[in-house]
């Protein structure tokens, strides 16, 4: 790129410090020319003491040479005096996101598992790979989120990833390879011209390149302008999302007074907060103008592979895709002594209340918990009668997809209290206690 200085071990590490990083780094080595090229200039670093450094190769298994790739990086990186990990991954090849798709979701989920606190994750990527990612996002039709394509830091999970090689190209690359005589294994599926980004890089980009020699830097420059105007898109979305009303899920009426398109920036940045990806442009703007729309007696969804959006009276809600977990087993021994954890469902516990649950029962034989049983009645306010507990779910305004996870206290088989609602009358006390909890499927 205009401007970059040339690509040594000194270039290197004044662009790590710019980023803040650390003195603790771990390769993803691949194998390939790239990733060679980041672990020769990184094992200089090292060897001088500025930083300290391994490096971790995954073994996808895809491929028959896979096993010798993963024997020539440890070796490689032993030359240099750098420890290399093998990570052997099982890649689902029926997942429907497609093999390449598939592998790299296996590839990240390896590499953020086996960091360590305080360790920052190196890839390779360059700034060709930018050029090809912005035309590939482009020609997918992503919006500036997806031109503005690779970022040099990215979170990865509880730690962070960098791609310290970006401002350089391919070129630069190769000539450091060829100065320090690197050795480095070729993907012969870096080759199938079936494959878009393949096809980019082998048929379009010698055509671009010999019409515009600096096309990497103007497709980089393109991105840059890019992604600051997605960052000022998630600052307006951060605005709107401090004006909805408190409470779980998007306010309805707030929603609906925004322009169709400030409303979907703000669903877009509510679903990526919370590490979800949206749903495909149309479907979207569709999903979301029924969910606003629709009249108080309808609970419209909006589904996609990655998740979906309920509407239950003013609120939308945001669930994982199925909609939430149901109850692992029907009953769980529970003693109210102390809070309990039920994956993928939510978190119980005991807290002090005006009225409620009597003292007597904590630790108590014969308590449990699980989900309401059909038909079932109570009496946990001051009207006289036992009720339905789903007309107690109807007046508490509870969606109706959380009625059968809110836990329901028993001893046994007798309802002694139901979870954010009320104690049955005959175990009623002053003081007592309530039930707390929080539903973690659904927000
Ligand atoms: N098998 C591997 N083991 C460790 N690191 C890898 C492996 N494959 C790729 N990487 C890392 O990821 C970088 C990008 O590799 P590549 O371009 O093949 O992946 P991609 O899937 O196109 O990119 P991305 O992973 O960002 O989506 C490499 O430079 C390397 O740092």
């Amino acid at each position: 790129m205009v401007g970059t200085p040339p690509l040594t071990p000194r270039a290197l590490h004044q662009r790590l410090q710019s980023e803040g990083a650390g003195g603790r780094f771990c390769i993803a080595y691949s194998g390939g020319l790239d990733s060679t090229v980041l672990l020769h200039l990184m094992s200089t670093l090292a060897a001088e003491g500025v930083l300290r450094l391994r490096a971790v190769h995954v073994h996808h298994g895809l491929q028959p040479a896979a096993d010798d790739w993963a024997s020539h990086c440890v070796r490689v990186a032993g030359e240099l005096g750098v420890a290399c990990q093998v990570l052997p991954v099982a890649v689902e090849r029926t997942s429907g996101e497609g093999l390449e798709a598939a592998a790299r979701r296996a590839r990240y989920a390896a590499l953020s598992g086996v960091l360590e606190a305080g360790e920052v994750l190196l890839t390779a990527h360059h700034a060709d790979d930018q050029a090809e990612t912005v035309l590939l996002h482009l020609l997918r039709g992503s919006g500036p989120r997806g031109l503005a394509a690779m970022r040099g830091r990215r979170a990865l999970g509880e730690h962070l990833l960098l791609r310290p090689l970006l401002p350089w190209g391919r070129q630069s690359l190769c000539r450091y390879a060829s100065e320090h005589r690197l050795s480095w294994v070729d993907d012969p599926t870096n080759e199938h011209t079936g494959h878009d980004r393949n096809w980019l890089r082998h048929t379009l980009w010698p055509v671009l390149t010999a019409r515009w020699p600096d096309v990497s830097d103007r497709l980089a420059r393109a991105a840059h302008e890019q992604a600051e105007a997605d960052g000022l898109l998630q600052d307006l979305a951060a605005l709107d999302l401090a004006r909805q009303p408190a409470g779980t899920g998007l306010h309805v009426p707030t929603l609906a007074a925004l322009s169709g398109a400030r409303a979907r920036n703000l669903v877009r940045h509510w679903l990526l907060q919370s590490g979800v990806r949206p749903p495909p442009r149309a479907r979207l703007e569709q999903g979301l103008m029924d969910l606003l729309q629709a009249g108080p007696d309808r609970q419209p969804v909006l589904s996609w592979p990655e998740g979906e959006l309920r509407r239950y009276r003013d609120r939308i809600f945001r669930l994982p895709p199925g909609g939430p977990a149901r109850w692992p087993v029907p009953e769980l021994p529970w003693d109210l002594r102390e809070p309990l954890v039920i994956p993928g469902i939510g978190e119980l516990r005991l807290v002090p209340a005006e009225a409620g649950i009597p003292a007597s029962l904590v630790a108590a034989a014969g308590l449990s918990v699980g989900p309401r049983r059909p038909g079932e009645r109570a009496c946990l306010d001051t009207s006289p009668g036992r009720r339905p507990l789903s007309r107690y779910f109807q007046e508490a305004g509870v969606p109706p997809w959380q009625r059968d996870r809110i836990p329901v206290l028993r001893q046994g088989g007798d309802i002694v209290a139901v979870a954010n609602i009320g104690t049955e009358r005959r175990y009623r006390q002053v003081p007592g206690y309530r039930l707390e909890w929080r539903d973690t499927g659904a927000d």
